[in-house]
C-alpha cells in the first residue's frame, strides 16, 4: 500500500537530516512541507514564536497535546534545560511511531516522553504516570474542539500553578472560537495574541499565550 505522508516525511530527515541534530531535522522538515508536502507541523512561522515563548519559561515541566510527526516536540525539546521533561500526547499509532523516529533522530529521546492516548484520559493520569505536581508550560496542538475541555481538566487537576503558561495553536485557522472566548474572558487567565500565518502559507493564523492566574 502507498506511504502515508508521514511516513513520506520521515523518510525525507533519515535521508536528508544530520542525524543527531535538531535544527537539521527541523530545517528538513520545513523544507519538505514547503517544496513537497504540506503537513500539519506548527513550521517555521509560528515555530520561531514558540521558541521564545519557551526559551522565556524555561520550563521545568512541560506538556505537548498533539504529537503528530514531533516537529514541534523537538522544536521545544531542543531548547530545555538538562533535567527537564517534555511529555507528548499523541492519540494516533501511527503518527506515534513516525514521531518517535524523528525523536529519536534528533537525539532528543532522554528529554521527551511520548505517550499514546487521548489528552482526556491521560491528563487525570499526569501524577501517577509520571509524578508530576504541575506543568509551567502547555502547548495545545490537538483536535481544535478539545482545547477548552482539556484546559478545564488540568484546571480540575490542579495541573496548573500560578504563573503555568498555556500556548494555543491554530487560535484562528482551523480556529478554536470557543477556547479563545474562554481564555480571553476568564479572570484566571491573562491572555495575548500572536499574529502569524497557517504553516507554509499565507493564510492568517496565531499563537494565544495564556498565563493562569491562580
Ligand atoms: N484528544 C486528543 N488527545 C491526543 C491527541 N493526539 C492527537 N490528537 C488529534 C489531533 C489531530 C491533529 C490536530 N491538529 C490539527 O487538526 C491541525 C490542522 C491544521 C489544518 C488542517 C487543514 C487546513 F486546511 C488548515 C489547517 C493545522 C494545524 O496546525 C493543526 O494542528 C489528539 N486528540
Ligand atoms: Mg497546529
Amino acid at each position: 500500500t502507498r506511504s502515508t505522508r508521514p511516513q513520506r516525511l520521515l523518510r525525507a530527515v533519515q535521508k536528508k537530516a544530520i542525524k543527531g541534530d535538531p535544527q537539521s531535522v527541523i530545517s528538513t522538515i520545513d523544507y519538505f512541507c514547503r517544496h513537497s508536502e504540506w503537513a500539519m507541523n506548527v513550521g517555521d512561522e509560528k515555530g520561531a514564536i514558540l521558541d521564545s515563548v519557551v526559551c522565556e519559561v524555561s520550563p521545568s515541566t512541560a506538556l505537548e497535546l498533539g504529537t503528530y510527526c514531533g516537529y514541534s516536540t523537538v522544536r521545544i525539546a531542543r531548547l530545555l534545560p538538562p533535567g527537564t521533561k517534555l511529555i507528548t500526547l499523541e492519540f494516533n499509532p501511527d503518527y506515534a511511531a513516525v514521531a518517535r523516529q524523528i525523536i529519536e533522530y534528533s537525539g532528543l529521546q532522554d528529554k521527551i516522553c511520548l505517550v499514546e492516548g487521548a489528552s482526556g484520559d491521560l491528563i487525570p493520569k499526569m501524577q501517577e504516570l509520571f509524578g508530576i505536581k504541575t506543568f509551567d508550560f502547555v502547548f495545545l496542538d490537538h483536535w481544535k474542539d478539545r482545547y477548552l475541555p482539556d484546559i478545564k481538566l488540568l484546571e480540575e487537576c490542579q495541573l496548573l500553578r500560578k504563573g503555568s503558561i498555556l500556548l494555543a495553536d491554530n487560535v484562528i485557522c482551523p480556529g478554536t472560537p470557543d477556547y479563545l472566548e474562554y481564555v480571553r474572558n476568564s479572570p484566571r487567565y491573562e491572555s495575548k495574541y500572536f499574529k502569524s500565518h497557517l504553516e507554509y502559507t499565507k493564510v492568517e493564523d496565531g499563537l494565544e499565550k495564556s498565563v493562569f492566574l491562580g
